[in-house]
């Protein structure tokens, strides 16, 4: 059993909030991230008794992004450190993970998860030529795993290829349930990639096709869900015999929750708006189910049922959450008095996300996995044996 490993970052203030004469209301201390009410007590951050003012939260991680002159400044680079290494040396061995990026339109999911192409190019793999060990600018080493890239989208609760083929383009894919490995996108198109540039190219040119609009809130706002999954395919010797470990990673930049009227949306806006809202509160629904079924140290048996078929993006996660998987939340939130309640939200929401416990497996070859255990119990008995013997 693994929990769900959650990090909270907070951005800096925006333009519009500057304009808006925000209020800073984030304070981040080591694990914690606070939030203070201002319409309770203006005064309450410094101040000793806050009563309920002060909200305070404990994460796996709470990253300070606010102000790049603070000592309390943390960098992509940082955070790909943290969690990014995590998540490919757990692919690396076979385990699969997820990292989702879960906050208010304009908080900086995409931000996060994708870098910023312009000044700070560092995504959560990190740096172009950086870490995914054997994947580098050169060529794949021998012993590396083999690698496919796939990208697709969930907009208006339909999914659609960000790496299209002839066949895919266009299209409305399905979503099917294999009986072992879940649930996946029929037909979706695979890539296979021998370099992290090529991994980068690929996500830049889904990027470009993804379904973005400016809204009130945010001049690039993601209007669908996104994910990008590398399957790593590793083939090598185990007790003697040819095996094989093939694991998923997920990174999932997920469209914003909004308020209608904050992002002054009409139209196609606001459809896209309630499909995207109906299926966060939906994941919101599943994080609270699986956080109740985990307390107590385990999941028990279930009375509660998780409702992971109300939405698509919920189903093509249920592995992720609740399941074989290693999974991280970043939760982004603005810094901004005038987006108070949704970053309490957000910061309940990863607060109950802690609480999920998830059953990472490394997936090998079960047959593999069978002869080397009953070779194991042959070299028990055996000793056992050796061991009585000795003593008559
Ligand atoms: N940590 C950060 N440092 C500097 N700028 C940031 C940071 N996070 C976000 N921003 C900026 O804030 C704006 C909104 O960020 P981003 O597009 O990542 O938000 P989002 O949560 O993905 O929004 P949406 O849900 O609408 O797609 C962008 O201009 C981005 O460059």
């Amino acid at each position: 059993m693994a929990s769900v490993r959650v990090a909270v970052r907070v951005r800096p203030l925006s333009q519009r909030e500057k304009d808006l004469s925000a209020k800073v209301i984030i304070q981040v201390d080591g694990h914690k991230t606070s939030v203070l009410n201002m319409k309770d007590n203006f005064h309450c951050m410094s101040g000793e008794s806050c009563g309920e003012s002060v909200k305070s939260f404990p994460y796996d991680f709470s990253y300070d992004s606010m102000d790049s002159t603070s000592p309390s400044f943390v960098t992509q680079e940082k955070i790909f450190t943290d969690l990014g290494t995590d998540v490919l040396q757990a692919a690396f061995e076979g385990y699969n993970a997820c990292v989702f990026a879960y906050g208010q339109t304009g908080s900086g999911k995409s931000y996060t998860m994708m870098g910023n192409p312009v000044d700070d190019p560092i995504k959560i793999l990190g740096r172009r030529t950086g870490r995914l060990q054997c994947v580098n600018e050169a060529s794949i080493l021998a012993a590396c795993p083999f690698l496919w890239a796939f990208y697709f989208e969930i907009y208006n609760e339909r999914v659609r290829d960000l790496l299209p083929s002839t066949e895919t383009q266009g299209c409305e894919l399905r979503v099917r349930e294999h009986p072992k490995d879940g649930p996946y996108v029929e037909a979706l198109s695979r890539h296979h990639v021998q370099s992290y540039t090529e991994v980068g190219q690929l996500m830049q040119e889904g990027n470009r096709r993804r379904a973005t609009a400016s809204t009130g809130m945010n001049h690039v706002s993601s209007r669908s869900h996104a994910i990008f999954t590398i399957h790593f395919i590793k083939a090598m010797f185990d007790a003697d015999l040819p095996s094989e470990t093939v694991s998923k990673v997920h990174l999932v930049d997920l469209a914003g929750s909004e308020r209608a009227n904050a992002t002054q949306a009409t139209g196609i806006r606001l459809k896209e708006g309630a499909n995207i809202n109906k299926s966060l509160v939906t994941l919101g629904i599943v994080i609270s189910a699986l956080a109740d079924l985990s307390v107590g140290g385990g999941l028990k048996k279930k009375q509660n049922f998780v409702p992971y078929r109300d939405s698509v993006l919920t189903w093509l996660l249920k592995d992720s959450l609740g399941g074989n998987s290693k999974t991280i939340m970043i939760a982004t939130i603005s810094p901004a008095d005038v987006n108070y309640s949704e970053t309490l939200n957000t910061l309940r929401y990863a607060s109950r996300a802690k609480n999920i416990l998830n059953k990472p497996t490394v997936n090998e070859d079960s047959s593999v996995k069978i002869i080397r255990e009953l070779r194991a119990e042959i070299a028990r008995l055996k000793a056992l044996l050796s061991a009585g013997n000795q003593v008559s």
